[in-house]
């Protein structure tokens, strides 16, 4: 399974130095895969930290062009010379609250793919899509843009806006028609088996029924990942079945 920590804005190189002294000796031996998401920032301190452990370093996002005059913006190029080796793309925060786009994500991902880069690529339905019926519809169209990247370097999120840190996660049923969707998507659209991680509100107590539950290939985890002890904790309760990746 693929456990990925997204510490959004949150987390400083006092805490990233604490989290990594207390999580990576727990992580020795882990049969999954682990990926820590911090801001910017830190990415450099995460990489030397990290370097031959458990614990894989991604960023919260790129750009889509190498270099250029693009103020703010964070090369996919130059996150992999640093050391990064996954991205999230398309996070919701990204898509409600900065204007991006199933175009822009899908640009932000092929180059991130470019560059050597294995990309989370969130999909899901805001609380208004579900409870008009939309959900399926709003994945059919969110995941309409992949059908260009290389499935080997990709991962989906399913993470429903409406759980995302409101302590209210999507139900095992919920989770497994969303899944079940989207893996017959990306079959259709890449010709190949593609891992789907839930996200929104995964927390220690219940890790375990929606890592059980079928087509879940792992968890994107925002709140409960910023406390090691916590991000631990959710790391163990996934099966151990079908081993990395
Ligand atoms: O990227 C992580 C997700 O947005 C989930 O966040 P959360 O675990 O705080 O609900």
């Amino acid at each position: 399974m693929l456990l990925a920590a997204n510490w959004k804005m949150y987390g400083s190189p006092s805490q990233l130095a604490a989290y990594c002294e207390e999580l990576l000796p727990q992580l020795e031996g882990c049969a999954h895969q682990v990926v820590l998401c911090p801001p910017f920032p830190l990415l450099p301190q995460a990489v030397m930290l990290c370097a031959g452990s458990e614990l894989a370093v991604g960023a919260q996002n790129c750009h889509w062009a190498r270099e250029g005059a693009f103020t703010g913006e964070v090369s996919p190029n130059l996150l992999a010379e640093m050391g990064v080796s996954w991205v999230i793309i398309a996070h919701s925060e990204r898509r409600k609250l900065f204007g991006e786009t199933d175009d822009t994500a899908l640009a932000r991902a092929k180059a991130a793919q470019e560059a050597g880069l294995s990309v989370i690529f969130c999909v899901g339905e805001t609380l208004a899509e579900r409870e008009g019926g939309e959900t399926l519809s709003v994945l059919q169209r969110q995941t309409a843009v992949l059908a260009g990247l290389d499935p080997q370097k990709l991962v989906i999120a399913y993470e429903p806006v409406w759980a995302i840190g409101t302590g209210h996660n999507a139900t095992p049923a919920q989770v497994a028609e969303a899944h079940a969707f989207i893996h017959e998507r990306l079959q259709e659209l890449t010709g190949q088996a593609v891992p789907v991680l839930y996200g929104g509100s995964v927390k220690p107590q219940n890790a375990g029924e929606l890592l059980a539950t079928p087509g879940v290939a792992g968890a994107l985890v925002g709140g409960a990942s910023l406390d090691a002890g916590s991000f631990f904790a959710i790391i163990q309760a996934a099966p151990v079945a079908g081993a990395k990746g």
